[in-house]
């Protein structure tokens, strides 16, 4: 199926970033300028967009990637529509394992310009000691593990070496994309437009196969060709700029149908890139299930490294609560269900799962199960859930499906601003704290990874958390709703939770949600109300036996 795509002219383009310069947040406000655009442009095409990006429920800083941003022939830029079954960031595993067609893969997978503008060329270069001067640039690597390609081989080198690298760089790429794993860092330097990289593609077999290639790019602004191996008439090359703080994601995969390079040009001025890659770390580590902290670098706070994952601190699961919200919440079904054969499906939430009715939830061949834990953050909802007498009579060997939505109560946790700015539908964010999303990210993480550890042979689907009212909130859950959408790439025992509507179940193609589902009571009240629930539960009973 070819995905729906909208040609947006690169003058267009070009119009839209003059917009957007006088703007204090460039990126949003382009994606932005760039989803309305694309919005038009879907309406005008007349099929109604159905699902076609929808900006405020996506996070701005990913938006480029639902619009599925890549170069089309000429140089306009194509958008996408993220529907389509073959590829796309909301399809990348599905992609994977379905028979390939290449004449559908990007090139690339998503563009985010000056995202790191901050970053300093010349403190990059001071810290840099380049190991190899290939005649049209030069190279440093580091990684724990050696890189060996056509035409070159680079020996492990600490990250240590590089103290603008370690400390002011990785740092950067883990906030900003805090789910991207790497283990392997090159910089490039051209000193000018005579100094190039030939076509070529990193199609190595030590990269992790599902992994995403990260080029930051910095100094003077150079062209990234993209062409089809082989060389196909029917797709000319295609060039994207990459000016100062831009960054580029390739997947893994689309190395085996294009090649890229930078060709020599008349620049004048300096460029630096930086490659992150995700290297396969052993043969006996199967490369989907690495654990994130075992390959990244960072020894700064991160989604990663800042917490060991409570799967590794199984001896000490925190302080052992005998939950008595439990019985309150206790699912409406007795002792033998609970012990009885068939096999079951987990609802684990906070009092979003509140009003769940198990035995509407259960057929005959699926025993379903809620555990609702008020209040629950995500790190008190695991240990309160271990901590459950009900779970203990649970034979983890019976569980074969777990739906978990977890995080709702740690969104405001996440947001810096004032309580009373929170309640405020239009109130600017740009208020997340960084480092307790990424927390509440690891915490989401660990506790699937302690249900896939007792469960082992279960499917867990992680629910996005339900969109809110006002603004800060949704950007910070946006946030977490990508970050969990990333584990299904990265842990095959996460699997995708939607079914295609899904984006459109709480809220309009517009990202606004659909306040006829949520309680009115209160200023942005997160409960649903009677009719959200029976969606709620429609959405799961539906996902749970179809998918
Ligand atoms: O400098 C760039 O952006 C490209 C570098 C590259 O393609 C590579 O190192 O494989
Ligand atoms: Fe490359």
């Amino acid at each position: 199926m070819l995905p729906m795509q909208c040609v947006v002219k690169s003058s267009e383009i070009d119009s839209l970033k003059s917009l957007c310069a006088s703007k204090t947040s460039k990126i949003y406000q382009l994606e932005r300028q760039i989803a309305l655009l694309l919005k038009e442009k879907v309406a005008a095409r007349g099929d109604g967009g159905e699902g076609d990006v929808s900006y405020d429920s996506v996070s701005p800083s990913m938006l480029m990637s639902y619009a599925n941003v890549c170069c089309g022939t000429s140089d306009d830029i194509l958008l996408s529509g993220s529907t389509s079954k073959c590829y796309g960031t909301d399809n990348h595993s599905e992609a994977v394992h379905q028979s390939r067609d290449d004449s559908l893969i990007r090139p690339f997978e998503m563009y985010n310009p000056g995202v790191f503008c901050q970053l300093s060329l010349d403190e990059l270069d001071a810290s840099t000691a380049y190991s190899q001067n290939f005649s049209s640039r030069s190279v440093a690597y580091y990684g724990d593990i050696p890189y060996s390609y056509t035409g070159g081989e680079h020996q492990a080198n600490s990250i240590s070496a590089n103290p603008y690298l370690e400390k002011v760089v990785i740092p950067a790429v883990t906030a900003i994309y805090p789910w991207f794993c790497f283990n392997s860092i090159m910089v490039a330097k051209y000193i000018n437009g005579s100094q190039s990289i030939p076509f070529h593609s990193d199609n190595e077999p030590s990269i992790v196969s599902q992994s995403s290639i990260m080029t930051i790019s910095l100094g003077t602004t150079r062209n990234l060709i993209f062409q089809p191996k082989g060389g196909d008439p029917y797709m000319s090359e295609s060039a994207v700029p990459l000016g100062h703080g831009d960054v580029l994601f390739m997947s893994r995969f689309s190395q085996d149908v294009y090649e890229h390079s930078v060709p020599k040009d008349f620049s004048k001025n300096t460029r630096i890139s930086i490659t992150f890659r995700k290297l396969i770390v052993s043969n006996n580590c199967r490369s989907m299930e690495i654990n994130a902290e075992s390959c990244n670098m960072s020894s700064q706070p991160s989604l990663t490294s800042s917490q060991p994952p409570i799967s590794q601190q199984r001896e000490n699961p925190g302080p052992p609560q005998s939950d008595s919200k439990n019985s309150s919440s206790a699912p409406k079904l007795g002792l033998n269900n609970v012990t009885s054969t068939l096999s079951k499906t987990l609802y684990i939430s906070s009092s979003m799962f509140s009003h769940l009715d198990s035995k509407k939830l259960s057929s005959k061949t699926q025993e379903a199960l809620v555990f609702s834990y008020p209040g629950a953050t995500a790190k008190n909802m695991h240990y309160r859930f271990r901590a459950d007498s009900r779970v203990k009579e649970i034979s983890p060997g019976s569980v074969d499906k777990i739906f978990l939505l977890c995080g709702t109560n740690d969104v405001d946790n996440i947001i810096n601003s004032p309580k009373q700015l929170r309640n405020k539908v239009l109130y600017q964010s740009e208020q997340c704290n960084m480092e307790r999303l990424a927390n509440t990210c690891s915490e989401i993480e660990d506790f699937a990874h302690y249900l896939h550890g007792w469960a082992s042979s279960a499917e867990i689907r992680i629910l996005k958390v339900l969109p809110r009212e006002s603004k800060a909130r949704n950007e910070v859950i946006n946030k977490i709703n990508f970050y969990t959408k990333g584990l299904v790439d990265r842990f095959n025992w996460v699997k995708p939770c939607q079914i295609v509507k899904d984006r459109f179940l709480f809220a309009n193609d517009l990202g606004y949600r659909k306040s006829a589902f949520f309680k009115t009571d209160g200023d942005d009240n997160v409960h649903l109300n009677k009719l959200g629930t029976a969606r709620l539960a429609n959405h799961l009973k539906f996902t749970a036996h179809n998918c």
